[in-house]
């Protein structure tokens, strides 16, 4: 075993190792990619049912193994199909060159400073009672939702969000996306869950703030214009009746120590040119 291995290393190329390294360097994007969306549970459910497949063919399994495999090519031939908005995203963001995504690290004083700001911002709306929706972008890119409204790319700041959601302006309905310490764009509009068990009190607001973090891995405030409560959504979840304090650390957990954006980070983070 360890001459075979020693002899694998022996006869091993440069361009071997190059070919290595880029089959790696896309695995790794396509994780990050599909990390946290509907798009990993499908995967494990196909996993699951390729294991059972190899399981029937090894107990011999004749009439089982012969649906799972019939079975198993039906869902690669409905995949794309079923794979069709992440397919578009992923074929987008190669196409803008962005599958390698290259971002500057945030400290972690700028990223208190952008939580700070948000939290004082919903808090401020909610005292009011003026309805927000701000989606935090982590791994998975919102470029498509970001389409949908107008570009702003300013930095996160208490005045600009409270200003953004004055009712009435042209900017206020609809959602806010920040990336990292900017606001990308307002007036986004977003997928409506269409999850039928959600409480008859959640309107189309929090059914969008719902419906994003079903689709991508981002954390997403509302504030209602109702009662002034906030919530937050993720994973296809929400968690409502949010006192600052609670909110700031969970967006602490999400946004800090949650917040990669691929192996750039790691590039970056241990080049020995960083500042
Ligand atoms: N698909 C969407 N994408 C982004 N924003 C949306 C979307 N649908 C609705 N909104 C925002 O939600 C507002 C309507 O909120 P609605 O009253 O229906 O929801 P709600 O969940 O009951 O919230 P609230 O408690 O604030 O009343 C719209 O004016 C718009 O700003």
């Amino acid at each position: 075993m360890l001459n075979q291995i020693t002899a694998l290393f022996m006869t091993m190329r440069a361009w071997d190792i190059l070919d290595v390294l880029v089959v790696t360097l896309f695995l790794y994007n396509l994780y990050v990619l599909i990390k946290n969306t509907r798009a990993t549970a499908l995967l494990k459910g196909l996993l699951l049912l390729g294991l059972f497949t190899l399981l029937a063919g090894w107990l011999q399994l004749h009439a089982v193994s012969w649906i799972m495999e019939k079975l198993m090519t039906m869902i690669l031939v409905a995949l794309p199909v079923v794979f069709q908005p992440e397919l578009r995203r992923a074929l987008e963001q190669i196409g803008r060159g962005k599958f390698y995504v290259s971002s500057p690290i945030m400290t972690e004083q700028e990223w208190t400073n952008v939580i700070d700001n948000v939290v004082d911002a919903a808090v401020e709306m909610g005292k009011k009672k003026i309805g927000a929706l701000l989606v935090f972008e982590r791994t998975v890119g919102l470029d498509d939702y970001i389409d949908t409204g107008i570009r702003i790319e300013g930095l996160v700041s208490e005045e600009l969000l409270g200003n953004i959601f004055i009712v009435n302006t042209p900017l206020h309905d609809g959602a806010v996306i920040i990336r990292e310490n900017r606001i990308m764009a307002a007036g986004c509009l977003l997928p409506l869950t269409r999850d039928r068990s959600l409480s008859s009190e959640l309107g189309t607001r929090h059914r969008a703030a719902i419906g994003i973090s079903e689709q991508a891995d981002c954390v997403v405030l509302v504030v209602s214009e109702e009662t002034g409560t906030i919530s937050y959504t993720y994973g296809g979840h929400i968690y409502r009746h949010m006192d600052a304090e609670t909110l700031r650390n969970r967006l602490r957990g999400f946004l800090m120590q949650g917040h990669r954006r691929g192996v750039s980070d790691v590039i970056q983070k241990w080049s020995p040119l960083k500042k």
